[in-house]
């Protein structure tokens, strides 16, 4: 079983995540972590803070010589922005309470609709929504890529397992749906688009998209695909609720900050068709097993079937609305305007690559609950033995 926690505020001095379960001899650098870290920060439409803030990553346990030792491993990724925040943002009290005055550290009453602002003062009984927003805040998902790329590593190297992370919507700008999809191969057009996505002509739409709506003092959402290329079929099962695949990748996404609905495979589309227009015929060809569509995007009956693992994420407008709605002062109860400094305007183009890493960590779990084995060398040969077990008839 693999098991992830992640601990650290958005000012702090730090984030920090613990990935437990993962076999030995993975190979892992800071530098794959400080990799997927960049691609995570990319994306037009993010606010002033991803262009200052560095993220600072050290590997603090679990790890030798660029090998994973089958315990915890621990990731720091560091809040260059810290130095700003170190007196708001205290673990222990400050010496000098007048600095409490300053305007930074002023308390935050004026709740963001749509953020947790408001519903985490009234549960953890806060008279300020700093602590809420810290917590609540998308930085936190710097932690989940850097734990998802570890959870990468260990899929390609135990099984050639390789994901890819699009944008296919942003605001009512989308793809068409017969374009091609992007492989593995094109990871580096990937990151070069400034919005993640594939299609050369949408791309620049959801660019114009975004330009317009910033000027408008507005934000923007959108859709998120993951693609995952060589799953092995048969992770998951379809003998209980909570081992499906399926519902635990949609969990996993639905974590997400903003997230708000998540598609398997052609998902809602296909809740429009008919049934002889919604699954994926089988066929036998040079014999092999083939499927002639991949509507499913890979599962079914909660386990994957051998073909591309596809699964969408909707990503809500960013909550921080320049032209800031209407709230109330907690302190008064009288009328304001939602609590407003910088934001992103869209961060749909981080929120796929957030959203791969949550399917590495789903899929690297059910690989291992497939398998088991505590080195590398282990899984291999006991996924080499079952798929070799497969009947011809059924391969
Ligand atoms: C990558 C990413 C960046 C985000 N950036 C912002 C932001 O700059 N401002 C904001 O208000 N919300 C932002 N969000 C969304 C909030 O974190 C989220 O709406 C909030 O935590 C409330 O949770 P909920 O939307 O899931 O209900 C971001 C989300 C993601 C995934
Ligand atoms: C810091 C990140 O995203 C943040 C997510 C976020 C939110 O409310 O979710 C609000 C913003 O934080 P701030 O108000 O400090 O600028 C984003 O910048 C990040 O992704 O690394």
């Amino acid at each position: 079983m693999l098991r992830w926690l992640t601990a650290g505020e958005s000012h702090g001095p730090a984030l920090v995540g613990v990935l437990e379960g993962l076999p030995a001899g993975v190979e892992v650098r800071t530098q794959d972590v400080q990799d997927a870290l960049a691609r995570r920060r990319l994306g037009y439409g993010r606010g002033a803070r991803m262009k200052f803030e560095q993220d600072e990553v050290r590997l603090l346990g679990g790890v030798r010589h660029g090998l994973s030792q089958g315990g915890p491993i621990a990731i720091e990724v560091g809040n260059t922005e810290w130095p700003k925040w170190d007196e708001v943002m205290s673990a222990d009290p400050v010496a000098d309470a007048s600095v409490l005055e300053r305007a930074r550290n002023a308390p935050l009453t004026r709740p963001r609709p749509g953020h947790a602002d408001l519903v985490g003062m009234r549960k953890y009984a806060f008279d300020d929504a700093r602590p809420v927003l810290e917590r609540a805040s998308a930085r936190e998902t710097a932690t989940r890529v850097a734990l998802g790329t570890v959870a990468a590593r260990f899929l390609a190297q135990a099984a050639g397992i390789e994901l890819v992370a699009h944008v296919v919507s942003i605001g009512p700008v989308a793809v068409p749906d017969d374009a091609e999809l992007p492989s593995p191969q094109d990871i580096a057009a990937l990151d070069a688009d400034p919005v993640r996505c594939f299609h050369a002509a949408t791309s620049a739409a959801m660019v114009a998209e975004i330009d317009e709506c910033h000027q408008a003092g507005d934000t923007l959402g959108g859709v998120v695909e993951v693609l995952a290329y060589g799953v092995p079929s048969g992770l998951g099962s379809y003998v209980h609720a909570d081992r499906r695949l399926d519902a635990r990748l949609a969990g996993a996404l639905m974590g997400i900050q903003a997230i708000k609905g998540v598609e398997v495979g052609d998902g809602f589309r296909t809740a429009a068709r008919r049934g002889s227009q919604a699954h994926d015929e089988i066929d036998r060809v040079d014999g092999r097993v083939t499927r002639r569509s991949n509507r499913a995007g890979g599962l079914e009956g909660g386990m994957t079937n051998g073909e591309i693992l596809r699964v969408r994420a909707a990503m809500k407008p960013i909550s921080t609305v320049p032209r800031a709605l209407a709230t109330i002062d907690t302190r008064t109860g009288e009328p304001a305007r939602a609590q407003h400094q910088r934001s992103d305007v869209c961060a749909v183009p981080p929120a796929a690559v957030v959203a791969e890493a949550m399917v590495a960590l789903v899929l690297a779990d059910a690989l291992l609950e497939k398998t088991g084995g505590d080195s590398l060398s282990e899984v291999r040969r006991n996924l080499a033995a079952y798929l070799e077990a497969v009947p011809d008839l059924l391969r």
